[in-house]
């Protein structure tokens, strides 16, 4: 095979060197990153999230590989015998090499990689049937850094020879495979004592946290940053709690930054400040760069900045008035932002020496060594239909692309209504002190108040948090666990309720289940189901509801149901069950 047989391949070259750096060959790495900005961050943030867990992908990829499967199927005859005779173990060993080297991480670098890589795929390629694997493995390191996958495997389809590029297609899948069956063996992190367990209810898929250690009744189980949260709508103003960790602060001893008109903010310590700033604020609610200092940006006119400023009132109106009282879409937004620094983050600790104005982000609990992705831990997470004003889109787009054109391509209407239904799905209500009494009274039908999880009622929160691992736990009416914020901030402390053995399920109470004075097992039962029902779309099915209704004469039949009348209503919904 010559160069010449390569021809689209070329001109993919190419678009990839255009990609990188102007071919600007003088041009110092910044300049280039800074040049290539956006591309790099919807190559981090898109196409790499897509090549790991877009389904579409995955479809599309295994479609490739039918057609491909079939086309070497048919010229097989023409093939030599042993020309793609490699063993599945050699394949493991082979790809587990590969996954183990280093990928550079700079667009320069990656560019020179992905040429060299190219050329030596196509050397060996001509070397005989002996190379196949060496040439499907330079050609598999070349994928690796291509920023559009999809669009290489089809060049590659067009351009390597049979044999190889089947090769090719099969450490792909291995690949894939790994990462997606691999998760739960790196995640949660080995130290957090707890495992997430597939468990089958009826015809659906639960997954269950499952204690790896026996712990005592008052045991903190494990302690947990959250991937993000928000003070309730009404405590922004106020000016009594840190936006960033949540802590309640003394006014007078509180930091207003200056720079945020558009969205009251004000922070317990300067950690939290600048945290805030480099997590989310300074995308969404400043006038200051959005990307570190190390990627230069084109020059930003007055009209731009007086854009940028109106999108980001005009966000935080809506958030002030029309999406008031849900906590939902400030957590998106803070989510989607977080995403794009958390992958710029990766990006640019290799082509700078300099001290980077990105921190690690290292708060929230990610997996052990498993190289997994923020978006890895979100698209994990269950979701559920939310009704909330639509424009809350558009004005989250225009926020984003007036700081850096073209990010509206990682929110997507799809995306957008799933990314609120993870967030009002998964909320934990944060709360210290036995919580407040203060919350303004809404007019709001049950059905659309947003709820968290917590066991003192949602009125009682200072505000919503989502976390990874906590996501996990399902709700009982007699919980082994209970959540508790006794750092007076966001961190989760998980408590058993009682000694508890390795191998149990923990559980936390979703809602107030606790019999008050004067209230029968009755009323409390129901109290707790219709909640139940209503927030989180279940008809409970835990033990202590079953004796209560056993103890109260439902046969068992009848027993999930009750005066409720949930079960109607939730069988469209689990028609349309959003687990992932
Ligand atoms: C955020 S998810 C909780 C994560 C859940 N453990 C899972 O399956 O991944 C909340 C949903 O889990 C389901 N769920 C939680 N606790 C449950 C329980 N005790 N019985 C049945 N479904 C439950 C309900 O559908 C609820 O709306």
């Amino acid at each position: 095979m010559t160069k010449t047989s390569f021809p689209k391949f070329r001109h993919h070259v190419l678009s990839l060197s255009s990609f990188t750096s102007m071919s600007s060959r003088t041009t110092s790495v910044v300049t280039i990153a800074g040049i290539a900005a956006l591309s790099i961050v919807a190559y981090a943030v898109y196409f790499d999230y897509k090549r790991r867990n877009d389904v579409d992908f995955r479809k599309k990829l295994k479609k490739d590989k039918k057609r491909v499967d079939k086309s070497i199927a048919s010229s097989k005859a023409s093939l030599p015998p042993d020309s793609s005779a490699v063993s599945a173990d050699e394949l493991r060993e082979a790809l587990e090499q590969v996954k183990a080297e280093q990928v550079p991480a700079s667009p320069e670098q990656k560019e020179a990689y992905f040429m060299a890589q190219v050329a030596s795929g196509e050397q060996l390629s001509l070397k005989g049937p002996m190379f196949s694997l060496p040439a499907a493995l330079a050609f598999y390191r070349a994928l690796r850094v291509y920023p559009s996958p999809v669009e290489l495997m089809v060049i590659y389809q067009k351009t390597v020879p049979e044999p190889i590029f089947k090769l090719v297609i099969e450490l792909t899948n291995l690949d894939v495979k790994d990462r997606v069956e691999g998760y739960y063996l790196k995640f949660p992190p080995k130290s957090f004592g707890v495992k997430v367990e597939t468990r089958k209810v009826g015809d659906i898929s639960k997954k269950a946290l499952v204690l790896t250690k026996d712990v005592k009744a008052g045991e903190v189980i494990y302690k947990e940053f959250p991937i993000v949260a928000a003070l309730d709508s009404d405590l922004h103003a106020a000016g009594t709690h840190c936006s960033h960790c949540l802590r309640s602060v003394e006014p007078s001893m509180s930091i207003k930054p200056p720079e945020s008109p558009a969205l009251e903010t004000i922070y317990c310590s300067v950690a939290c400040q600048s945290a805030a700033k480099i997590e989310h604020h300074n995308l969404l609610f400043t006038l200051e760069r959005p990307l570190p200092q190390e990627i230069p940006l084109d020059p930003i006119t007055p009209e731009k900045l007086d854009e940028r400023r109106k999108a980001q009132a005009q966000f935080a109106t809506y958030l002030k008035t029309e999406a008031l009282g849900h906590a939902a879409p400030l957590l998106v937004a803070r989510f989607v932002a977080r995403q794009v620094n958390f992958e710029m983050s990766k990006l640019i600790s290799s082509t700078s020496t300099k001290t980077t104005t990105i921190s690690d982000q290292t708060d929230f609990t990610d997996a052990d060594g498993g190289d997994y992705l923020l978006a890895d831990h979100f698209e994990r997470l269950r979701y559920v239909d939310v009704n909330l004003p639509k424009n809350g889109m558009n004005l989250l787009t225009e926020v984003l692309n007036s700081a850096m054109p073209g990010l509206d391509a990682l929110v997507t209407d799809e995306r957008y209504a799933t990314l609120l239904g993870k967030m009002a799905y998964n909320a934990y209500g944060v709360f210290y002190n036995g919580g407040r009494d203060d919350k303004p009274l809404t007019n709001d039908r049950p059905e659309d108040i947003e709820r968290t999880r917590i066991p003192l009622g949602t009125s009682r929160q200072i505000g919503s948090a989502v976390y990874t691992v906590s996501s996990y736990l399902a709700h009982s009416c007699e919980p082994s666990a209970r959540p508790s914020f006794d750092a007076g901030t966001s961190q989760v402390h998980l408590i058993a309720t009682r000694d508890l053995k390795a191998g149990e399920e923990l559980t936390v109470a979703y809602v107030d289940v606790t019999q008050h004075e004067g209230e029968s097992v009755v009323d409390c039962r129901r109290r707790r189901r219709m909640e139940l029902a209503r927030g989180w779309k279940f008809a409970c099915p835990c033990e202590r509801c079953e004796r209560e209704g056993k103890e109260l004469g439902v046969s068992s039949d009848e027993n999930m149901e009750d005066a409720s009348k949930v079960e109607k209503s939730l069988e469209r919904f689990e028609a349309n069950e959003g687990a992932l």
